[in-house]
């Protein structure tokens, strides 16, 4: 892919948001939260849903979460605070803006996946297995012994079943294919309050490289949270603290 290449790190802090220029997308876990042993750990505090919510104002309507997770997991960590939000869940293939939502059928080949996923690692301590709407994820954080086997599993039920393998942080998931964050941002940036804007993008696992290319294309840039590496986004954040202060100067 383009962005695998060493001229292009990305060491620069990036710009100021424009309230009236721009329109913010933000990925979620390990960008505006911190990531946590368990996928269903995670917290929403107050202070960033207020943040959010103070967003979605200054730049009237033009912010979204562009997340792996679901929307129905979204909502869930979320709950009222979502308000005014656009979302774009599962790597690209679920959008909710506007009071539309664009949401694929769950494929029946995920339950077979889920199940030789449950057999295989059944009774072994700390493989948590995550069951989403349109895909299933193998965790090892808490049990990094586990890592070539739940790659090579998941490797061969994509070949067995259709799926497709989506790599992330300590994770593996088969997940419907045919999109990723850059095909959700495109659809996205093309309706109200969105279109015309110009979109910055921050995220910080593999799944959010096809959102900072998208970005790209479509005039703006994308932002990596963490440590340096090669990928499309032209700016960095250390982490999702510094995103959070960043994000602040402009709500
Ligand atoms: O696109 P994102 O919003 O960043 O979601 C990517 C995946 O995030 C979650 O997994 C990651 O966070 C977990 C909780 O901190 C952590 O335990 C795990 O190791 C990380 O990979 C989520 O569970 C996945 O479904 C998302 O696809």
């Amino acid at each position: 892919m383009s962005y695998q290449t060493s001229f292009d790190l990305a060491p620069a802090a990036p710009p100021s948001l424009s309230t009236s220029r721009d329109a913010v997308l933000l990925d979620f876990d390990g960008t505006l939260v911190e990531l946590v042993d368990r996928p269903d750990s995670i917290i929403v505090d107050p202070h960033l849903a207020a943040l959010l919510q103070a967003l979605a104002v200054r730049f009237a309507g033009r912010v979204a979460l562009v997340s792996g997770r679901s929307v129905a997991q979204l909502e869930q960590f979320f709950g009222a605070a979502l308000g005014g939000i656009a979302l774009v869940g599962s790597h690209g293939a679920e959008v909710a803006a506007g009071g539309h939502r664009l949401a694929p059928a769950r494929p029946p080949a995920l339950e077979g996946a889920e199940q030789a996923i449950r057999q295989a690692f059944a009774g072994e301590e700390g493989v948590v297995v995550e069951v989403k709407t349109l895909g299933v994820a193998i965790h090892w954080r808490l049990a990094p012994h586990a890592e070539e086997r739940a790659l090579a599993l998941a490797h061969d039920l994509a070949a067995a079943s259709g799926l497709a393998v989506q790599p992330g942080k300590m994770m593996i998931e088969l997940r419907t294919g045919g999109h990723d964050k850059g095909s959700g941002i495109a659809m996205l940036m093309a309706q109200a309050p969105f279109s015309g804007s110009v979109p910055v993008f921050v995220g910080d696992d593999l799944t959010d490289e096809p959102g900072f290319e998208a970005v790209r294309a479509l005039g703006g840039h994308g932002i990596l949270v963490g440590a340096e590496r090669p990928t499309a986004a032209l700016y960095r954040l250390n982490d999702v603290a510094a995103v959070r202060g960043w994000l602040e100067q402009a709500a």
